[in-house]
């Protein structure tokens, strides 16, 4: 469904001297710096996937969904969605995808949501009845039937995204590139919005491209991750192999009683930490993890003692320094 072949994004910006005489010396001789938000990235989804698109910020993650949906031109390389070329801005195409972006709106703050969805009706030539049948489905599945004819300005963050999904999904897209839909939501409406999105991943197979920092979106989500860092693509397969790095290690937490410094970081491959407070964070293999358990149990009392698995944000951001 989505082939990417070498797709490369260079962006030219003015560099500004500081101050007043730097502003003037730029007016005779400018200079420009050249920065690669996209560096020759190549892959494909199929289908009805589910993938996550992952990256520090800046990485190039916005730039490259931005060129899948023809809205910025790539400087070279290509991309083919469903079989168009996004830059040829086709009709067609319009109409088989759905860009969402999680920091801007397409709804009108004035209308109440259910007149904008009126007007994307009429731009998109949605026939009446699969209109009322795509609207009444998601109303229902996001729960905002009481909201509708409230102004989009009044909304909740929550309901906001939620309509804005509604706004994005009437026309029926059979590709959707979401960029952080969940950004800035509370826990309830995060969920309410990652149970909707695998539901309806799961019956309109559509084919996702998801963006998103709060990595709960993507072990929900997503079972492949491509992960991108300064413009190039580092990682591109299974999150479970990701998980497994991470699991090639735990945390162990705890407090020795007395406040002193146990002394572990003689055993081979353990990263240990001690703050003020007196809480020590280890680092340990996880086929050491019952012998180093045991030795600080022996070594003096201690409180409150865990084990805990890897972060998967921590194995991740691991990742941006050397490719798995
Ligand atoms: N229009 C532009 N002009 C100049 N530079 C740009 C432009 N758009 C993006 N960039 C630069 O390209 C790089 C990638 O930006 P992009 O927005 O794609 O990152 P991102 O991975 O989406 O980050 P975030 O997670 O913060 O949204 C950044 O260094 C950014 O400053």
């Amino acid at each position: 469904m989505i082939e990417v072949r070498q797709l490369t994004r260079v962006f030219r910006t003015y560099k500004k001297q500081p101050g007043f005489w730097g502003g003037v010396k730029g007016l005779v001789r400018r200079e420009f710096e050249e920065t690669a938000a996209a560096k020759d990235i190549s892959f494909d989804i199929a289908e009805g996937e589910f993938v996550g698109f992952l990256g520090p910020n800046g990485a190039g993650k916005t730039t490259t969904l931005k060129m899948l949906s023809g809205l910025i031109f790539p400087t070279s390389g290509t991309a083919r969605v469903a079989g168009f070329d996004p830059t040829k801005r086709e009709n067609a195409y319009r109409r088989l995808f759905a860009l969402v972006l999680g920091q801007k709106n397409q709804l009108w703050w004035d209308l109440p949501a259910i007149e904008s969805f009126y007007l994307l009706r009429a731009i998109y030539g949605i026939p009446a009845d699969q209109f009322k049948s795509s609207l009444d489905e998601l109303v229902q599945l996001l729960d905002v039937g009481a909201k509708l004819n409230v102004m989009v300005r009044e909304l909740s963050l929550g309901e906001r995204m939620k309509m804005e999904l509604i706004a994005a999904l009437l026309h029926r897209p059979r590709v959707l590139f979401l960029d952080e839909p969940t950004i800035g939501l509370d826990v309830i409406s995060q969920k309410a919005v990652r149970h909707f999105l695998r539901d309806y991943n799961r019956r309109h197979r559509v084919t996702i491209l998801l963006t998103s920092h709060y990595m709960a979106d993507i072990k929900e989500l997503c079972e492949r991750v491509i992960v991108i860092h300064r413009g190039t693509k580092i990682y591109d397969g299974a999150l479970a192999r990701v998980e497994a790095v991470g699991g090639r290690k735990k945390i162990i937490k705890f407090r020795p009683t007395d406040g002193a410094v146990v002394g572990l970081t003689d055993l081979i491959g353990i990263d240990a930490a001690q703050t003020a407070d007196g809480n020590v964070t280890l680092h340990v293999p996880s086929d050491q993890v019952v012998a180093v358990s045991q030795r600080i149990l022996a070594a003096g009392p201690v409180e409150d003692i865990t084990i805990e698995d890897v972060p998967i944000e921590d194995v991740i951001a691991e990742l941006f320094t050397r490719s798995v």
